[in-house]
């Protein structure tokens, strides 16, 4: 049997680091949404045991580094599975983006396996087993909007933000978020007004979520690569109702309303960067 699974991709609409923990992990806080930019799987049930991966991105790994292919394993192994799978990833989602397209990869899998499988697991067993492959799985496999809180894994289902266009730009830097997370000086963070954001969805406020857009990781990667502050420059000139960098970067997004403006921002932002999307966002 084959199943076609669809992974959306993420965007951090505030990001709050408020502390280091014990186990090296920093406890965040993130009001976190997924967009229409997604990568397609299909999941092929093969009689040998074996998990494999394919793709023609040269950037995605084919082999235990895949976190799809650790996500096979995890419900393999967990519930003996003898079957193996064929996971063909058909990405669309700028790899090293900051759009967690690894972990919503990994979450597709769990859910499309925990159907080829018939394995029965409730969403929340999915995101839990998700939480022990990367931070971002668990939000990846409820999808819509939430709010993370320690290392990530912790999820609040929260309002659809109101409807907006959401113009992403990916320079051509890959960022590691390891890094990113290290040279984050805590003592120097101003933080979010995370409560502000979660008002504002709930009020249905979209110049409530714009005011309250902000990432305590931008100013480390903007140190680190300045051609990311290049383009956030460049949405604002080009009428951003918003602009934010998601994640660990380096992708920026731009909010806007009006459809006018957005062919605007679409075609001022081509010249810059090579990468450039106008989807809308998921919602619930
Ligand atoms: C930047 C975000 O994408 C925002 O959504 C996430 O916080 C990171 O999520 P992720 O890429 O799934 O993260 P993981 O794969 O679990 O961790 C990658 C690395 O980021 C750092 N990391 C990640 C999450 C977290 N709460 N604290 C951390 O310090 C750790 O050094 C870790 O080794
Ligand atoms: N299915 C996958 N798709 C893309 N990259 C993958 C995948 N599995 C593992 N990787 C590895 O993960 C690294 C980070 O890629 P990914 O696209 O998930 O980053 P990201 O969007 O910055 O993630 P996050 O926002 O969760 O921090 C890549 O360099 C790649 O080697």
């Amino acid at each position: 049997m084959k199943l076609l699974v669809k992974a959306p991709a993420k965007i951090n609409l505030s990001l709050d680091v408020l502390g280091k923990r014990d186990d090296g992990y920093h406890e965040v806080e993130m009001v976190m949404t997924t967009i229409d930019l997604a990568d397609r799987l299909e999941l092929t049930e093969t009689k040998e045991s074996r998990i494999s991966i394919l793709s023609r991105n040269r950037f995605v790994p084919a082999d235990d580094r895949n976190l799809a292919y650790q996500a096979a394993k995890l419900l393999k192994e967990r519930f003996q599975v003898n079957q193996g799978v064929e996971i063909s990833i058909n990405k669309s989602i700028p790899v090293a983006a900051g759009l967690a397209g690894g972990s919503s990869d990994a979450a597709a899998t769990l859910r499309g396996l925990n159907d080829l499988w018939k394995l029965g697991l409730s969403v929340h067993e999915l995101a839990e087993l998700g939480s022990e492959i990367g931070s971002d799985v668990s939000f990846c496999v409820y999808g819509g909007t939430a709010l993370a809180k320690g290392r990530g894994e912790k999820i609040k289902k929260l309002p659809a933000p109101p409807p907006c266009w959401v113009v992403l730009a990916k320079p051509s830097i890959g960022v590691s978020t390891s890094d990113v997370y290290r040279n984050l000086k805590l003592s120097k963070i101003s933080h979010p007004n995370t409560q502000g954001m979660i008002q504002a969805l709930e009020d249905h406020d979209y110049e409530g979520v714009c005011r309250n857009m902000a990432n305590v990781l931008e100013s480390v990667t903007l140190s680190m690569h300045p051609e990311v502050l290049q383009i956030k420059k460049q949405m604002e000139r080009f009428g951003a109702d918003a602009v934010l960098m998601s994640g660990s970067g380096p992708t920026v997004f731009g909010l806007v309303r009006h459809d006018s403006r957005l062919q605007r921002m679409y075609n001022g932002l081509r010249g810059f960067c090579d990468q450039v999307f106008a989807v809308r966002m998921l919602g619930m």
